[in-house]
């Protein structure tokens, strides 16, 4: 059963409990552009009491440069070594994981952010923003002059998604022998501002539909991205807290890696899945209505 928390005792005890502060991005600290209201305070506080903050995303549209900008953008404090999104755990996943070799490329469906992560992994791309495949001509098999050294096909959101990015990475997926299929995370929907979108989920959907094989995805809840933490950044997973507003990405990724978990009510997940007839069978170890709660604290 999640412990409800609602009292400044409550948060206070948090705060001696827990050393490393994990947030999910959105649905937690904000929707799209618009902060959760409360968000840069608590940041604030817990640095203030010496706590380590990350950044933990699924959301693999932004490189963690980008994502820094975002943040100062938005008037939140956060260091690129505290920011760990899916583009880059997928990218260390490509070299240092699966070791793709240094002859071959990855097909990307994706934007800018999983680019730019390739590029500073010194893994070739092919794909993403090119804008020969950002088109909505139909796709022709007989124009089409498949890249044998493809040995990787990357799909993430993609808010530029279409008929000849799919059929490229489905011809990819059948024809070059061995062809990798990765995902960078498989979020069904995104809370974005004013309300919630198809998320990197629902992008590789008929990739899958159409190959009958899924992906290996990389994201939360997976332990690549806890790796690539761990590879950066010293913390004790005893002493750790994972905050987030979804289930089965988020709560689970915490799970998975010993942490802490602290859900929100802010995104994703309703009151009814957490309690009642319909919860989920995946319990957060704490619950609060918003991260913004933790304000009490600082008065
Ligand atoms: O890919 C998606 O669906 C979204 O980018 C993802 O859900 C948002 O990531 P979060 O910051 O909530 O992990
Ligand atoms: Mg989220």
């Amino acid at each position: 059963m999640a412990a409800r928390l609602s009292s400044a005792a409550h948060y206070e005890a948090l705060l001696a409990k827990y050393d490393t502060w994990m947030f999910d991005c959105d649905g937690v600290l904000w929707h799209g552009d618009r902060l959760i209201d409360g968000a840069i305070e608590v940041l604030d506080l817990l640095r203030s009491r010496n706590k380590k903050v990350l950044f933990v995303t699924n959301n693999a549209t932004k490189s963690r440069k980008s994502y820094k900008g975002k943040f100062d953008t938005l008037g939140v404090e956060a260091h690129v070594d505290e920011i760990y999104g899916s583009a880059y755990a997928a990218a260390v996943y490509v070299s240092s994981v699966m070791k793709l070799p240094k002859d071959k490329k990855v097909y990307v469906i994706g934007m800018k952010g999983m680019e730019d992560e390739l590029r500073d992994e010194g893994v070739a791309f092919l794909g993403g923003t090119d804008p020969a495949d950002s088109t909505l001509s139909p796709f022709s098999l007989d124009a089409f002059t498949l890249d044998p050294t493809v040995g990787a096909v990357l799909c993430g959101l993609d808010t530029s998604i279409n008929y000849t990015k799919l059929s490229k990475a489905f011809q990819y997926l059948t024809r070059n022998t061995g062809c990798a299929f990765l995902a960078t995370n498989e979020d069904s929907t995104y809370p974005a501002g004013g309300g919630l979108l198809p998320g990197a989920g629902a992008i590789s959907a008929p990739l899958r539909y159409a190959l009958g094989r899924d992906p290996v995805s990389i994201g939360k809840p997976a332990s690549t991205m806890l790796d690539c933490i761990k590879a950066k950044v010293n913390f004790d997973p005893a002493r750790t807290i994972m905050i987030g507003d979804r289930l089965n990405t988020d709560i689970l990724f915490g799970q998975n890696g010993g942490l802490a978990t602290l859900l929100v009510l802010t995104g994703i997940t309703t009151e009814a899945e957490v309690t009642g007839p319909t919860a989920s069978s995946i319990v957060p170890d704490f619950v609060t209505q918003s991260i913004g709660d933790l304000r009490v604290l600082g008065k």
